[in-house]
C-alpha cells in the first residue's frame, strides 16, 4: 500500500455571494475531487488545536501527524531547517518578509501594508535586495539569509521569543500599531524602507508595474526546532514536495526526502503536472512509502483576496495534480490511498487564516466506498465525519478500514 496526501494550502473558505453563496471548492469545476468523492469518505478535521494561532505551520505539522503543542517552537525555526541555518540553542529565528508599504511622505509608522508578498517577489530579485539590507542593517547579532520569493530568515543571537504580528493579517491597515515593541526591530524595519523604496530594482519594478519590495517586516519568531523522525514515527519512508522552505524545513527536521521539481515556485503557475509526475516516482523508483505534495497557490490567491485566481488555483489542483497521480497510480497497478484537504482555510473576506475544522477526502484504490456526497466544506460538515484532533489524520491514512 502506499501513501499519498494532496495538500491544497488554504484552499478551504466559506459561501461567497460573489459565487451564489458557494464556497470556491464548490463553485469550482473540480470533476476529478466529483468522481473521488464517490468512492471516499469525506468529512471535517480539526487541524489547529485549540488556543493555537493558524498557519500553515501549525496545520502542515498536524497533518503530518506532529502534535503542534508538542513539536512547534516557531514557524521561521523550520524555515531556518530549509534554508540550511544550523541554530544555536541561544537563536532566535525570525521570518523576513519583504512587503511592499505605502509609498507616500508619511512617517513610517503611519504607512500602509499593500502586500505580504510584494506581488510574490521573484527570489532573485529579492536576494538582490536582501544584499542592501544586509549591507547596511547586518551585525552580529542580527544575520539575514535568503530563503523563497517574500520569505527570508533573521538569526538574531541570544533574542527573545516575541509576539510578532504576520503581515498577512493587516493587509491594508496603517501599520504603527502591529511594529515590533523591541526598538531594535523596529529600527532595522524603519530604516529598510530607506535603504529599499527607491533602490534601482524597486524603480525598475515599478516601471512594470509590479509592487515595490519596500519594507523587510518580521514575525514567526522561534527558537530551533526537534522533530522525530517520520520514519521512526509512523514505520514509513516519507517524501516531501514542495516549494515553501516551511514544509521543505519540516521535512527536513523529519528526515523526509525532500523532493524538487524544476518549476514548482509556489505561485498560481507552478509545475502542478511536475509534482505529480514527481510523487509518483518517489513511490515507485524511490522506494517511498509516503508523498505529502503540498500546493501553496490556494493561500496565496486567498490572501490576495482574489476570487478567480483561488478557483483557478482549486481547479488546477484537481485537474494537474490529483488526475495525474490518480492516472499514474491506477496504470501502475500498486493500491494507494490519497488524502486530499487543506492545512486551514484562507477565507477571501479576511484574506488571512481562520481555525475552521477544513474537509478531508480519503479515497483508497481498493474499496469502492459507493458513497454519494460531495467533496466540499458543506457536505464534509453533513458527513458527520469529524477528526476533532488533526494530528490523527496520517495514522488514520495508514490504518483506515471502511
Ligand atoms: O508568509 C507565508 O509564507 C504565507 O503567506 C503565510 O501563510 P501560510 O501560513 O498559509 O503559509
Ligand atoms: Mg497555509
Amino acid at each position: 500500500m502506499k501513501y499519498i496526501v494532496v495538500l491544497g494550502d488554504g484552499m478551504a473558505d466559506e459561501p461567497l455571494e460573489e459565487l451564489g453563496m458557494k464556497t470556491p471548492l464548490e463553485y469550482a469545476k473540480t470533476p476529478m475531487m466529483d468522481v473521488l468523492a464517490l468512492k471516499s469518505e469525506v468529512g471535517l478535521a480539526q487541524t489547529i488545536p485549540e488556543g493555537m494561532k493558524p498557519g500553515s505551520d501549525t496545520a502542515n505539522l498536524a497533518v503530518l501527524g506532529y502534535y503542534p503543542k508538542k513539536y512547534y517552537t516557531g514557524r521561521s525555526p523550520l524555515e531556518a531547517l530549509s534554508i540550511g541555518v544550523d541554530m544555536e540553542p541561544t537563536d532566535i529565528a525570525l521570518r523576513c518578509n519583504i512587503v511592499t508599504v505605502s509609498e507616500d511622505d508619511l512617517p513610517y509608522e503611519e504607512k500602509t501594508i499593500i502586500d505580504h508578498s510584494s506581488s510574490e517577489i521573484s527570489t532573485e530579485d529579492a536576494a538582490v535586495l536582501l544584499e542592501a539590507i544586509r549591507n547596511e542593517l547586518e551585525t552580529d547579532v542580527y544575520k539575514y539569509y535568503v530563503g523563497t520569493s517574500y520569505r527570508h530568515l533573521t538569526i538574531w543571537d541570544k533574542g527573545e521569543v516575541v509576539e510578532l504580528t504576520p503581515p498577512h493579517d493587516i493587509l491594508g491597515k496603517v501599520i504603527g500599531e502591529y511594529l515590533p515593541e523591541d526598538t531594535k526591530l523596529r529600527e532595522m524595519m524603519k530604516k529598510s524602507y530607506d535603504i529599499l523604496n527607491n533602490h534601482p530594482l524597486n524603480v525598475e519594478r515599478a516601471k512594470k508595474g509590479l509592487n515595490k519590495a519596500n519594507s523587510i517586516w518580521f514575525w514567526g519568531a522561534g527558537t530551533r526546532p526537534r522533530l522525530d523522525s517520520f520514519e521512526e514515527k509512523t514505520g514509513k519512508k516519507g517524501a516531501m514536495i514542495s516549494a515553501v522552505d516551511l514544509l521543505k524545513g519540516i521535512a527536513v527536521g523529519a528526515s523526509m526526502m525532500n523532493i524538487e521539481v524544476e518549476g514548482a515556485d509556489g505561485t498560481l503557475h507552478t509545475n502542478y503536472e511536475g509534482k505529480a509526475h514527481a510523487a509518483v516516482k518517489a513511490l515507485k523508483e524511490d522506494g517511498c512509502d509516503f508523498v505529502y505534495i503540498h500546493v501553496e497557490a490556494p493561500d496565496e490567491m486567498g490572501h490576495q483576496g482574489s476570487i478567480p485566481n483561488k478557483i483557478t488555483a482549486i481547479e488546477s489542483l484537481d485537474q494537474r495534480v490529483i488526475k495525474v497521480v490518480k492516472a499514474e497510480m491506477d496504470a501502475w497497478g500498486e493500491p494507494y490511498r490519497m488524502l486530499v484537504m487543506p492545512d486551514h482555510p484562507t477565507p477571501i473576506w479576511c484574506r488571512t487564516h481562520t481555525s475552521d475544522p477544513v474537509p478531508y477526502l480519503l479515497y483508497d484504490s481498493t474499496i469502492d466506498m459507493k458513497a454519494s456526497w460531495s467533496y466540499n466544506e458543506r457536505e464534509a460538515k453533513d458527513s458527520g465525519n469529524y477528526v476533532a484532533e488533526g494530528y490523527k489524520m496520517v495514522n488514520k491514512l495508514m490504518t483506515y478500514e471502511k
